[in-house]
């Protein structure tokens, strides 16, 4: 018979967490007396970001948040852009800032991303969170390295102990992935463009994650049997379809459990933007979680 693989199915999982958001949203908004506030903000027409932060949008109407929307134009200035934060960290009805990436060339993101209050960088992206992952400190984590920990956990795939190697090294993804893995005791070997013999250094891999952003160009031969596959890539195709970085159909016969590309990682990204908003909301409220 055919090896199959444990499939580590994010959007499954992701419809669960919104259920269990949805239920903390009815508990906690009438002591709060007001729900938990997500702000979004486009910059630009974008098509690829115009659907996923509707996206991200729908996800928090449909669990109760207060969700307004900045679509800003694409000749918005970096000013504009700063005042906009000002404002949204100082609004009470506001938990969570996001400022969808990637933003026009003439902006300057750095300023942005360090204007966000810490308190409310609901992206972990601000230097103070991601300063206090490296110490191990509680803080806001990037979402789709945090919801990556939160598949495994609840797939009951143990950290502890195993050996991680993450390729790919981006502030967003690699590296507070390989820190979230160091923090759980995981032994983490972090590879890149540079990486000499990369699939020998992927095959010691009990938990391989994929963020490299290279279409499937994991293969059988970076791959330990029984080795769980985590894959971030999203690129689209010439033909609309969306590609990892892992070649699904070779992984599947040497992978002990694998995500799918769509409907693996991606979902949970946004899952995890929710549970981030809850936290900070949590945090200004001062209720705990029920
Ligand atoms: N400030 C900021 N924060 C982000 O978290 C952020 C960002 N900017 N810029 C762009 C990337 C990308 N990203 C995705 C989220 C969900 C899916 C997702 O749900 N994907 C679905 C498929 C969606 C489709 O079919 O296009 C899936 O993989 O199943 C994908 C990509 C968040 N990002």
């Amino acid at each position: 018979m055919a090896h199959t693989p444990m499939i580590l199915d994010g959007k499954a999982l992701a419809a669960t967490l919104h259920d269990e958001q949805a239920k903390k949203v009815q508990a906690l908004a009438p002591r709060a007396g007001r729900p938990p506030g997500l702000a979004v903000i486009l910059v630009g027409e974008d098509p690829a970001s115009r659907t996923y932060v509707a996206n991200k949008r729908n996800a928090c109407r449909k669990v109760g948040f207060h969700a307004p929307e900045y679509n800003l134009k694409d000749s918005t200035t970096t000013q504009d852009l700063l005042s906009l934060i000002d404002t949204l960290n100082a609004d009470p009805a506001i938990d969570g800032i996001l400022v969808q990436l990637p933003l026009p060339a003439h902006v300057r993101k750095e300023e942005i991303l360090l204007r966000i209050a810490p308190d409310k960088d609901v992206d972990g992206f601000h230097p103070a969170n991601l300063g206090r992952l490296v110490a191990g400190e509680p803080g806001l984590v990037a979402c789709t390295p945090r919801g990556i920990i939160t598949l495994l956990d609840r797939a009951g795939i143990p950290i502890s102990g195993k050996h991680a190697v993450v390729i790919g090294r981006s502030v967003i993804v690699g590296r507070p992935m390989s820190l979230l893995l160091l923090n759980r005791d995981a032994t983490v070997t972090i590879c890149h463009s540079k990486t000499p013999d990369l699939p020998a250094a992927a095959r010691q891999a009990d938990i391989l994650v994929a963020a490299l952003g290279r279409p499937e160009m994991i293969g059988r031969d970076y791959i330990k049997p029984g080795a769980t596959v985590i894959d971030v890539g999203i690129s689209r195709g010439a033909d609309g379809k969306l590609k990892g970085d892992v070649r699904f159909d070779e992984a599947r016969e040497v992978a002990g459990a694998i995500t799918p590309v769509p409907g693996g990682v991606g979902p949970m990204t946004i899952a995890t933007l929710l549970d981030n908003t809850l936290d900070a909301y949590l945090h200004h409220t001062g209720l705990s979680s029920p």
